[in-house]
């Protein structure tokens, strides 16, 4: 790092990757980070400052914003962050498989020469998928294993009883576009590899949920001419969220770093 002005930082939400981040931002790179909530926490945290709008996170310019919330906070907030002119990284890729939202924060960004940064998350391997798609088609089978308590509130209670698992259990098998909509906080990961390249109808998904499972599984198999290529990551869950990967907190350190190297260079 230089001597140049610090990082303008802000986040939106404050649950188990939000806390994450905060632990492990490296001392220094942001020192005041501007927190959106829906409501104000009971304890203080040192170095933050929460607000209850998004007004008044507009209103603080950073230069980057970081959404941790859920996909309905892109859809909420996203707009108005890139129309100000500001980075937006949102965690919640997922959002964008609605193609009118995508679209339309594609569009704020570039009127006013904001940036949109899709960030890799739980996963990697994002850069094989874009080279490959440039070539021509690319397919993507990709499948995600997580512990039960992973799967609670999600679509999969529907036709399983989680808690009475004592083998792996199938419990979603179809179209990444799909997954994002009926698994917005366990389906980021598939949206990522769409995004990268392939689009949200060449990558099919299998989410499986595994009583022996003890971090999060992310593999996934790709076919486009002349290459093939398999991906596994493994990766415990963040403190607080048995459903978020730790990696995808270290991905946003990255990015958060990453914008701080290009604020010091004047980028
Ligand atoms: N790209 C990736 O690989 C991954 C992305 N994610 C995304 O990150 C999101 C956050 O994950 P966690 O922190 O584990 O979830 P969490 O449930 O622990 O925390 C989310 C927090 O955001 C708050 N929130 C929700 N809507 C809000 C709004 N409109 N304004 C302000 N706060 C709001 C909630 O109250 C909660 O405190 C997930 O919902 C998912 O969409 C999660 C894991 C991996
Ligand atoms: O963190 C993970 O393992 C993946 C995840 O929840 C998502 O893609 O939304």
């Amino acid at each position: 790092m230089t001597d140049k002005a610090p990082l303008r930082l802000a986040l939106i939400g404050y649950g188990a990757i939000a806390q994450s981040l905060l632990d492990l931002l490296p001392q220094g790179l942001a020192p005041e980070v501007v927190v959106l909530v829906r409501r104000l926490p009971d304890t203080p945290r040192p170095g933050c400052r929460f607000v209850t709008d998004a007004a008044a996170l507009v209103a603080a310019a950073p230069d980057l914003v970081v959404e941790c919330a859920g996909h309905g906070a892109v859809a909420a907030y996203g707009e108005q962050v890139l129309a100000a002119g500001i980075d937006l990284v949102p965690a919640s890729v997922g959002a964008l498989a609605c193609a009118d939202l995508h679209a339309r924060l594609r569009a704020a960004a570039q009127a006013a020469g904001a940036r949109l940064i899709l960030p890799s998350g739980a996963i990697g391997g994002l850069d094989l998928l874009a080279a490959l798609s440039v070539q021509g088609a690319v397919e993507v089978s990709y499948e995600g294993i997580k512990p039960p308590a992973a799967w609670r509130g999600t679509p999969a209670e529907a036709g399983v009883d989680l808690a009475a698992l004592t083998e792996p259990r199938l419990v979603y098998e179809g179209t990444a576009r799909d997954a994002a909509r009926l698994f917005p906080k366990n389906s980021n990961v598939v949206a990522a590899l769409a995004l990268a390249g392939p689009g949200f109808d060449a990558v099919s998904v299998r989410l499986i949920a595994d009583p022996a499972a003890t971090g999060n599984r992310h593999r996934y198999h790709v076919r486009a001419a002349g290459c093939r290529a398999t991906v596994e990551i493994e990766s415990q869950p963040s403190s607080g969220n048995a459903r978020s990967s730790q990696t995808t907190v270290f991905s946003l350190i990255h990015e958060i770093t990453a914008a701080a190297e290009d604020k010091a260079r004047g980028a």
